[in-house]
């Protein structure tokens, strides 16, 4: 036992972890974010979630080309790993998500082509367009995919975790990004970034550390927005 414990302690903890303990308030102030709690508890009212959906639509149209030019980058850049094979994943399962939330608008009656970008989407949009340009690193837009992702999937697991009261029309929701599967795939994410800030100088993992934060705070904005706020 003793031998084991030993052993546990010496496990190395990546970088990505490590910032995730440092930047712990923050990062719970988006992962268990007052909307997110509201689908917890059950108290979620309708039009939130409606205008979350709406402007999510928006976003992740957004989405798609930055996470092809992060792709590109790792064509560009990665060498040696599965670093193309994980984010080609990542964009394959994006066709998928972009019909289901023209299903799910159909089934709250929102007319897609009618939604109008809010503040907070255009700012968050805004920065996913800067990270696509050539001049930003593989390293710090990879950091990011990765911070994007794990933030939706850790606030919506908690939506569906043992003694949730998530109302039940919005449990496909939640397991959407709060299901096994897409919590390996932001695992896998996370090794990759690891991987690279294990390899990058100190002007890169400060601007890497500084994106992840950036991230965080849009993510608050975002649902932010969708109570209203
Ligand atoms: C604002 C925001 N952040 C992260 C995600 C999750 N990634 C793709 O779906 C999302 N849909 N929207």
């Amino acid at each position: 036992m003793q031998a084991m414990a030993h052993v546990d302690e010496m496990k190395k903890i990546g970088m990505t972890e490590a910032w995730l303990r440092k930047h712990r308030p923050v990062y719970n102030a988006a992962t268990k974010h007052p909307f997110i709690r509201s689908i917890r508890d059950g108290t979620v009212q309708i039009h939130s979630f409606k205008t979350w959906l709406a402007q999510d639509y928006l976003f992740v149209r957004e989405f798609v080309p930055f996470v092809a030019s992060v792709l590109i980058k790792a064509c560009k850049q990665s060498h040696d790993n599965d670093d193309v094979e994980v984010i080609l994943g990542g964009i394959a399962s994006l066709k998928d998500e972009i019909s289901w939330f023209k299903r799910e608008a159909n089934k709250w009656d929102i007319q897609l082509s009618e939604v109008i970008p809010q503040t907070a989407n255009k700012n968050y949009c805004r920065l996913l367009e800067s990270l696509m340009s050539p001049e930003v690193d593989y390293t710090v837009a990879l950091t990011a995919f990765w911070a994007i992702e794990v933030v939706y999937q850790e606030s919506f697991a908690h939506c569906i975790e043992e003694g949730s009261k998530t109302p039940p029309e919005l449990k496909e929701t939640c397991e959407r990004w709060g299901n096994e599967g897409f919590g390996q795939y932001c695992k896998s994410l996370q090794k990759l970034v690891d991987q690279r800030l294990q390899k990058a100088s100190d002007d890169e993992l400060k601007k890497a550390e500084v994106m992840l934060l950036s991230i965080i705070e849009h993510e608050i904005e975002f649902w932010n927005m969708s109570r209203g706020n």
